[in-house]
């Protein structure tokens, strides 16, 4: 599933915009996700016999394809026709993702604001390019830069920061069993990186002294 991006930056538009953004569906098969669920589990010598894990398998499958699938959305972006010049920040947004080496959740919260430009973005929009990229397989490290390059690249703004801070499940739950450890990431662009200022009211109004 990527995004296809508009060929253009933003218009000149003086009403809000909607740009559909294209997911390409790899295309998920349910029944062959089913029988190879089946065939992992009796593998690992866990029998789908009894009557509470006879559905065990269409479970799993459908588990895996909801958190593989994100729901499609329209970028509705709007003028900043007041010059609005200081920063927007959408705090603690809910970040569920699945890591890429063991397949085992990795969840949290993300902080994601911009320094807007010419356009300022839908609100809610930040919450759903989270979602777009978090529902694949992802390091946190990927995850993270790939929202602040996609805000860069559509918004245009003066800066983007993003930090995620997650638990990640494959090392609390099993190797390491670092128990209650997170790890926390961070992608800054523009006047929030290079700006002493911005930067350091980004990690305050983050709630992140730095
Ligand atoms: N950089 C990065 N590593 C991750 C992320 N999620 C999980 N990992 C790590 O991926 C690594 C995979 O390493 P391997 O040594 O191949 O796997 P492993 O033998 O299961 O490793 P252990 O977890 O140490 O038992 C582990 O160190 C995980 O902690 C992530 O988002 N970013
Ligand atoms: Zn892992």
């Amino acid at each position: 599933m990527t995004v296809r991006p508009p060929e253009d930056r933003l218009p000149p538009i003086h009403m809000p915009v909607s740009l559909h953004v294209v997911h390409e569906s790899q295309g998920v098969d349910l029944v062959a996700a089913e029988r190879a669920a089946e065939d992992f589990l009796r593998a690992l010598g866990i029998s789908t016999d009894s009557p509470n894990l006879r559905a065990t398998p269409r479970r799993m499958a459908q588990a895996y394809a909801d958190l593989f699938t994100s729901r499609p959305f329209d970028l509705t972006t709007f003028p900043n026709d007041e010059g609005y010049d200081e920063l927007v920040l959408a705090r603690g947004l809910p970040v569920r993702s699945v890591c890429e080496h063991h397949l085992l959740p990795f969840t949290g919260v993300a902080h994601i604001g911009y320094m807007p430009g010419d356009h300022i973005l839908g609100l809610s929009k930040l919450a759903r390019v989270l979602e777009h990229f978090a529902c694949r397989p992802q390091v946190q490290e990927r995850l993270t830069k790939q929202i602040a390059e996609w805000l860069g690249e559509h918004l245009n703004p003066k800066g983007v920061g993003v930090v995620i801070e997650a638990e990640h499940s494959c090392m609390t739950l099993r190797g390491v069993q670092a128990t209650g450890s997170s790890t926390v990431t961070s992608s800054l662009s523009g006047l929030l990186r290079d700006d002493p200022s911005s930067r350091q009211e980004f990690f305050a109004l983050a709630g992140l002294h730095r």
